[in-house]
């Protein structure tokens, strides 16, 4: 394996506050599924928009960010757009606002491929059409014709997965993608996302706050706390031996079971067998 994604250094300031970003160093190799974890406001989600240069223009950017062996940083819009999509997409948590609720979503799908392709309209139609079967969809028509609004949560959130997989990007960047979803659409969700991203080999730098969901999807984390990278290894590494004081602690308050990746999740019956088994106190 090789870095795909490669950051050093980096530090995010806005305004006169402290900055949000204190010298992250984190590497994402090619094929590689990162869960970034951390409490609220440690900096993960400035993270990943710096990697998209999606940032406001108010905010002051130091360090490197290496994409496929290119600088970003300092990456003039024109060329960073063209890099969203082709090498690096993005999933949001809530599809409502990165959607346009007037356009139909397969037309907004095949606008993100055309964009990156130049395809004509009856191939770009026939590859979202693919693409929206890739994510679960066995009415993929009636899907592409629908407008945001007359799809559910998880629907929605299958589409932008489709719109951020259609261009093949090598990484993928999921902002907590199924945190508003409820529990049983968000397994669903992580399940396609799951076979997208091995069909497509893509990288991935997960977001969430959800241990037991992070060691279900991604082989490696990366754990944040106050603007810096303070600990990362394997997912088993991680939740079992956890290096650091504040991973213990985010271990031991998930009251995780820990689950090794590519295994299932415990069930209720494992809880009660568990429970069982130890007997009355
Ligand atoms: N546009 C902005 N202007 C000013 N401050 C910002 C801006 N965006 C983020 N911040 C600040 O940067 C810090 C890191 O925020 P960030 O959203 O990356 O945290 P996070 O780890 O993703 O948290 P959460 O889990 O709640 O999403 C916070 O203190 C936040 O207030």
């Amino acid at each position: 394996m090789s870095a795909l994604l490669e950051i050093t250094d980096l530090t995010v300031a806005f305004g006169r506050r402290p900055p949000a970003l204190r010298g992250v160093d984190l590497v994402v190799e090619d094929g590689q599924r990162l869960g970034l974890i951390g409490e609220s406001g440690s900096g993960k989600t400035v993270t990943a928009l710096a990697v998209m240069g999606l940032l406001p223009d108010t905010a002051r950017v130091r360090g490197s960010i290496r994409l496929g062996g290119r600088e970003l940083v300092g990456l003039r819009d024109k060329e960073m757009a063209r890099l969203r999509g082709d090498l690096v997409s993005m999933i949001f948590q809530e599809p409502m606002t990165a959607l346009d609720p007037t356009m139909r979503t397969g037309r907004q799908v095949a606008e993100a491929f055309r964009l990156h392709r130049g395809a004509d309209a009856g191939r770009a139609r026939e590859a979202v059409l693919a693409m929206l079967t890739a994510v679960g969809f066995t009415d993929a028509a009636r899907i592409a014709d629908s407008y945001p609004y007359q799809l559910s949560g998880g629907q929605r959130q299958r589409v932008m997965t489709a719109m951020a997989l259609i261009n093949s990007p090598r990484l993928v960047l999921c902002d907590e993608p199924t945190t508003a979803l409820d529990v049983t659409v968000q397994a669903t969700v992580l399940r396609v996302l799951d076979e997208v991203l091995d069909a497509e080999g893509a990288a991935c730098l997960f977001i969430s706050h959800d241990l037991a969901v992070v060691s279900q999807l991604c082989s490696d984390v990366a754990v944040m706390l106050d603007g810096t990278v303070v600990e990362r290894g394997s997912a088993q590494q991680v939740f079992d031996a956890p290096a650091h004081a504040y991973t213990a602690g985010l271990v031991a308050t998930s009251r995780l079971d820990l689950v090794v990746p590519g295994s299932r999740l415990p069930t209720v019956a494992d809880h009660v067998g568990r429970a069982r088994s130890r007997g009355p106190r």
